[in-house]
């Protein structure tokens, strides 16, 4: 597969840049600046330095992941700056040859968003063909930042201001956030709804055009991102963290008769502050349900009385769940007669309901974060599997990835058969309890603890011309020895969702291919493709994919 593809920048319009300043919160030089890696790649004066600053520089020159973030980065690098001119830069071996020092501060011009949802903008016309990555900056904007570290063809920076605003795009009053600009969490906040979901759509296409391999007339139209009923208020878990005390803070405490319930200066509860490796103090995350931010205050006092009694950094967990079990499975209770609580032992039971369906499964188990679009996405999965087009539809489910058996008890109505298989054997534990809870006739749901690719031996019963496969994985996608299978299986129809569209896009360009070199005349047709907004305000979209034999 080819490393470079070109891909389209976000289809936004940039107006002319309105000169007007909005300031945003300056990084002091403070502690939490120090600490940042400074592997930038540095304009070096003296050949004593340089010795060693070259061999540092080799150990930094290591190219990224396929599929990672990185590599999604750098194909909208090459995007940006354009074939001839990368080959340019990687005939003269200069691609590494950073314009910037560290911490150098220069003015920028947006051009794009990245697939990650940073601004990238080319240096200043008068330097080397370059990007500097910056957050919270939109296409059109003037923006001055900061270099912290130097990679290939392009640098990071911090925002230090936008100078000129995109009016057009960008309200600073629509962010409901006080963190908003200081929190890695989202991205989006300045931006109208609709503008989110048109950007994430995007990402879709720019995944299947430079990471499916399939030629482009076999890509459809990407859909509309369908939104998510609740754009704030939506996410269901979070995991703020904090230090344990410096052994300076420790010793100045044992020393100082300060008061044991103020908050130290030095202790943050909350999440990683953006570019940095710092956390940042939170309390309140307005895309949190409202139970978890009334949890987190009181979270947060008891962190502080006890701090000293903690030996390491923790990891909280916060999860919002229904306080009860049902007393009746078959009477749906209202929204305002269930009452929510947090949990946060990772042993405890988390209790969900998604429509008239309920979940139980353990606090550290997977479960998708924002309850309020799964109705819609189910459904979704649902009407591809049996599309009205069709008189008869599959009567065989294969749910490969299956969690705590969201997919399969949710469209189990609509089989006669339904099979799960889920690597963590307590999920598959949750999933074969919620079946019973939920009603389910006996030995109509199975599930099996283990890879996914040794579903297809436990379904080898299965007709294929009446079996659908939904593959839910994990952000690394699929692998060879599960595609491998379901080309051999060869279902009628396949939905792939997934929370990496990257990792979608090379699995669904493999089944595709796979299938044509090996199916005796039949192909998988990439039927439909669209993006679901599972993630309101941050840069991440989940995507389903719905393949048809043919
Ligand atoms: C994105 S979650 C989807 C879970 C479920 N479909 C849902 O929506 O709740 C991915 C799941 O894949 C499981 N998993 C990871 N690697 C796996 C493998 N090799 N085989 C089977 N399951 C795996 C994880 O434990 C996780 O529950």
């Amino acid at each position: 597969m080819s490393t470079r593809v070109r891909s389209p920048t976000i289809d936004l319009e940039v107006p002319a840049p309105v000169e007007k300043k909005i300031r945003l919160e300056e990084n002091p030089m403070d502690e939490s600046n120090v600490t940042k890696e400074d592997t930038s790649i540095p304009v070096v004066s003296g050949p004593s330095k340089k010795v060693s600053k070259s061999a540092k520089r080799k150990q930094k020159r290591i190219l990224p992941e396929p599929y990672s973030s990185e590599d999604v980065l750098w194909r909208d690098i090459v995007a940006l700056l354009g074939d001839d001119t990368v080959d340019h830069a990687l005939q003269q071996g200069t691609e590494w040859d950073s314009p910037f020092d560290f911490r150098e501060e220069v003015e920028v011009e947006v051009s794009t968003l990245s697939s990650n949802g940073d601004a990238l903008a080319r240096s200043p016309a008068s330097s080397a063909p370059w990007v500097i990555v910056a957050p919270f900056a939109l296409p059109g904007e003037r923006i001055r930042v900061r270099v912290y570290r130097s990679s290939r063809l392009h640098s990071f920076a911090d925002l230090l201001e936008v100078v000129s605003p995109n009016l057009d795009l960008r309200d600073n009053s629509r962010a409901r956030c006080r963190y908003f600009g200081q929190c890695s969490g989202c991205q989006y906040q300045m931006l109208s709804y609709d503008t989110q979901l048109g950007i994430k759509r995007n990402v879709v296409i720019k995944a299947y055009e430079n990471f499916s391999n399939l030629p482009k007339e076999t890509i459809p139209d990407v859909l509309p991102t369908i939104a998510s009923p609740l754009q704030y208020g939506y996410r269901t878990k979070i995991t703020p963290h904090f230090e344990a005390p410096p052994k300076k803070a420790r010793k100045e405490a044992d020393s100082s008769s300060a008061n044991s319930t103020d908050k130290p200066s030095w202790l943050k509860i909350g999440f990683n502050e953006i570019g940095k490796r710092t956390v940042l103090d939170i309390e309140e995350c307005p895309i949190a349900t409202p139970v978890l931010n009334a949890a987190l205050g009181p979270i947060r006092e008891d962190i502080i009385k006890n701090i000293w009694g903690y030996k390491k950094g923790v990891s909280l967990l916060l999860r919002d769940s229904i306080e009860h079990p049902p007393s009746d499975i078959s009477s749906t209770p209202s929204p305002e007669d269930e009452k929510h609580i947090c949990i946060t032992n990772h042993k405890a039971t988390v209790r969900e309901r998604v429509d008239s369906t309920y979940f139980e499964f353990p606090g550290h188990s997977f479960f998708q974060n924002n309850n309020s679009v799964l109705v819609p996405l189910t459904s979704y999965v649902k009407d591809a599997i049996f599309p009205s087009s069709k008189s008869s539809g599959p009567t065989h489910l294969v749910d490969a990835y299956c969690g705590s058996g969201l997919f399969s008890l949710m469209l189990a109505p609509h089989f006669d058969t339904v099979a799960g298989i889920e690597l963590s054997a307590e999920s598959i534990k949750s999933a074969t309890a919620n079946a019973i809870i939920n009603g389910l006739p006996q030995g109509k749901c199975s599930f099996l603890a283990g890879d996914a690719a040794n579903i297809f031996s436990t379904v080898s019963h299965f007709p294929p011309d009446k079996t659908a496969l939904i593959i839910d994985p994990p952000r690394k996608g699929s692998d060879e020895p599960f595609i491998e299978q379901l080309v051999r299986f060869a279902c009628s129809t396949v939905v792939y969702v997934s929370c990496n569209v990257h990792t979608q896009a090379r699995d669904i360009g493999m089944i595709i291919e796979r299938m044509e070199q090996k199916g005796g005349g039949r192909k998988y047709v990439l039927e439909s493709l669209r993006g679901f907004d599972l993630f309101p305000q941050t840069a991440h979209v989940e995507s389903v994919a719905v393949l048809r034999l043919v």
